[in-house]
């Protein structure tokens, strides 16, 4: 049994009046024992976080990483610092960096092997335009992204990553992937994986993002390949996050 993830991206949301928000909701709220709950906020709010959700089951996320270590990169931030703030998980190629910083399949790839270097659950998001999807070539746009990565991977590293299949018309616009939609990409990456190994393939994680909010997120979670959300806008509402992660038990 894959165990279900539900990972909310503020993006460039948020304040520490938020941070603090969560941190009391999620201190005595009865929820699922058997669900992973991961907050990734902005860089800044990261050690606020962490103390504020010390009594939750809360684990938290980082939106990106460099793929070195340090150096001479003025505003950007590593995998080995994020670890010292317990950031247990990290966001790679989320449509908006390969959109709006034209982050290449070649750079996932480098920030997903820097997060794994570093002992952090790399979560690669993958996803179609609508063009693409109108084009018939979402599958392609889909195993391209998975593939580039996860070909150059041993078996034990593979094992480590989650993939989050965002359709990128389907962020932020309200229009949710139909839960058939969905599961049908998700199908086809398990299937992908199943060429390298069937048992990793049975582990993968796959989680949804697109839309996902309080909801529509039971019926996506009831399809068979999906394996928990990435949620943005309704990770932003203490209730709302709390009843998606509900759902997910
Ligand atoms: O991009 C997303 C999560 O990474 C999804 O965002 P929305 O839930 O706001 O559509």
């Amino acid at each position: 049994m894959r165990r279900p993830l539900i990972a909310g991206n503020w993006k460039m949301n948020g304040s520490a009046a938020l941070v603090e928000a969560f941190g009391k909701v999620f201190a005595d709220a009865k929820l699922p024992a058997d669900v992973d709950m991961v907050v990734i906020p902005p860089f800044p709010y990261l050690d606020a976080a962490r103390h504020a959700f010390s009594n939750t089951p809360l684990r938290l996320g980082a939106q990106t990483l460099n793929p070195l270590h340090s150096g001479a990169h003025t505003g950007e931030v590593s995998g080995r610092m994020l670890k010292e703030f317990d950031v247990a998980y990290a966001l790679v190629g989320h449509s908006e960096r390969r959109q709006l910083y034209r982050e290449t399949d070649e750079q996932v790839f480098e920030r997903l092997m820097a997060a794994l270097e570093v002992g952090m659950s790399p979560i690669l998001c993958v996803g179609e335009t609508l063009e693409e999807r109108d084009a018939g070539h979402t599958m392609d746009v889909v195993l391209r992204q998975v593939g580039h990565v996860m070909a150059r991977l041993e078996a034990a590293q593979r094992c480590e990553v989650i993939i989050a299949y965002e359709p990128v018309w389907a962020i932020g616009t309200g229009r949710t992937a139909t839960p058939e939609q969905a599961q049908d990409v998700m199908a086809g990456i398990r299937a992908y994986q199943a060429s390298f190994d069937t048992s990793l393939a049975e582990q993968l994680r796959l989680l949804y993002g697109g839309s996902m909010n309080a909801n529509n997120a039971a019926e996506l979670l009831a399809q068979p390949d999906i394996d928990g959300g990435l949620v943005g806008g309704a990770s932003l509402k203490t209730d709302d996050f709390y009843a998606i992660c509900q759902s997910a038990g």
